[in-house]
């Protein structure tokens, strides 16, 4: 007998679910990095410094890493279904951003203190934790969505372009912060993506009515679904080698990317002299690289493979960008925008080859337990290393001040994230070991026919 057409069957309004969802993701990433560009107007219009910086940065992750929140994010995802944790997380996105900006804009002294850090950084920071929170829980879910929507269909299409819409939205924060707030206030680019989110959450309700009537129609059973986060398969999962290097790889890279990031603005402006509204468009360019280039090498690992030796020259592209910033005397502006194009491709090149790995390395009804895992791993480093950039520039790096903000010499901290890529380097270089020996197929094509 022949099965009953469901709302999936119809590319219309499958890639109409896709286009809802991967909206809420890209206002997430917008939100995501709004923030970095304005690291020295910051400094010298709200009176933060390098630590209050790097805390808040990492503050993203601190509720994902000390209260497990990816964990138990993961195991509602699994226990309560899409609908409800996707609307939570995309809550949770909402009241944090929207406690951040309260952060921002209360008249809050800037001597009174909490734990250590001003009231006013303190509440932005708590509001980015809720939202950090919100914005990996919904990550998964996304990830779930999809899966449940094209199965058997476009899935790597589908993931390539929501990775692609996610990374328009952090292109887009990059460029228009430092404009936005100059034009009208420093907060304006947080209220720009509390809006942002809120069409987000709106749209999230919306794809939650599609999603109920797909059940109805498929009759579909979460507990069927062969990605759910499971304590049993916990164990399995930490006792295989891949898992670590894998895990190890990624924190590594990412602390390379998304925290470098974080200060490459004002790296840009400080040492190779761009004009300030340049700057965040021009730390915004691994993004745009890999929002073209991502899909690119996602076709050349399914075709060919290599998976492996690619995640290595990626790591090993990293090491040289970072080190070349490090130079003191290389200042050529040129240079600098080089780099980033470089640091673009090899954001494309690891991520590209690093998901699908793991796909490689464990069964199918072990996944989403892997990646939550990895991801709270991941998110360790992001937490960590925004922190330690801040205080390393605190203590070791002023050279000046300008305009109330500090001017800092990025020799160290350049070094630091360059430690990280060579670390990134030795791990993908044991990865390529451990797959010859346990025989996971990194280095195999994905697809069998191209
Ligand atoms: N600045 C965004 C942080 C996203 C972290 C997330 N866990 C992740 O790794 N996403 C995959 C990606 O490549 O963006």
């Amino acid at each position: 007998m022949e099965k009953e057409r469901t709302l999936r069957d119809s590319v219309l309004v499958r890639w109409s679910a896709l286009g809802i969802v991967a909206f809420t993701m890209m206002a997430a990433y917008f939100v995501n990095d709004i923030m970095a560009p304005l690291k020295t107007m910051l400094e010298a219009n709200l009176d933060w410094t390098s630590r209050d910086f790097g805390f808040f940065t990492g503050a993203y992750s601190f509720l994902n890493v000390f209260l497990l929140m990816l964990i138990w994010g993961g195991l509602m995802l699994d226990r309560f279904g899409i609908r409800l944790t996707g609307k939570i997380a995309a809550i949770l996105m909402v009241f944090g951003t929207a406690l951040q900006y309260y952060g921002m804009t209360a008249n809050i002294s800037t001597e009174a203190t909490f734990f250590g850090y001003k009231q006013g950084v303190f509440m932005a920071a708590a509001g980015y934790s809720i939202f950090g929170v919100g914005a990996e829980v919904a990550g998964i879910t996304v990830t779930k969505i999809i899966a449940k929507w094209f199965k058997g269909k476009e899935l790597g299409t589908a993931m390539g372009i929501q990775v692609a819409l996610a990374r328009i939205g952090s292109q887009v924060a990059y460029s228009v912060s430092i404009p936005l707030a100059k034009s009208f206030s420093i907060s304006t680019p947080v209220l720009l993506g509390l809006v942002l989110l809120v069409v987000g959450l709106v749209t999230f309700f919306i794809y939650a009515v599609m999603d109920r009537k797909l059940d109805k129609q498929e009759d579909y059973a979460e507990e069927e679904d062969e990605s759910k986060f499971s304590f049993k398969d916990v164990k399995n999962i930490l006792i295989n080698p891949g898992f670590w290097l894998i895990a190890l790889l990624c924190v590594l890279f990412y602390s390379c990317v998304f925290p470098f990031q974080k200060f490459a603005s004002e790296l840009m402006i400080n040492k190779y002299g761009i004009s300030d509204n340049l700057a965040g468009t021009i730390a915004g360019l691994p993004a745009l690289g890999a929002l073209i280039l991502t899909p690119v090498f996602g076709i050349y690992l399914d075709c060919k493979g290599k998976g492996a030796s690619i995640m290595m020259l990626g790591a090993a592209m990293l090491i040289g960008v970072h080190c070349i910033y490090a130079l003191p005397f290389i200042t050529n502006y040129l240079v600098a925008i080089i780099l980033m194009i470089i640091l673009g491709i090899a954001f494309s090149l690891v991520p590209s080859a690093m998901w699908p790995s793991v796909t490689k390395i464990f069964p199918a009804r072990q996944l989403g337990t892997a990646y939550a895992l990895i991801f709270f791993i991941q998110n360790i480093g992001l937490w960590g290393v925004p922190n330690l950039i801040g205080w390393v520039l605190d203590n070791y790096c002023v050279v000046g001040n300008e305009n109330n903000a500090n001017l800092y010499d990025y020799t160290i901290p350049m070094f630091v994230f360059t430690g990280f890529a060579t670390l990134s380097f030795i791990v993908a270089y044991l990865l390529k070991v451990a797959d010859k020996k346990y025989g996971y197929g990194l280095e195999k094509p994905n697809m069998k026919d191209c």
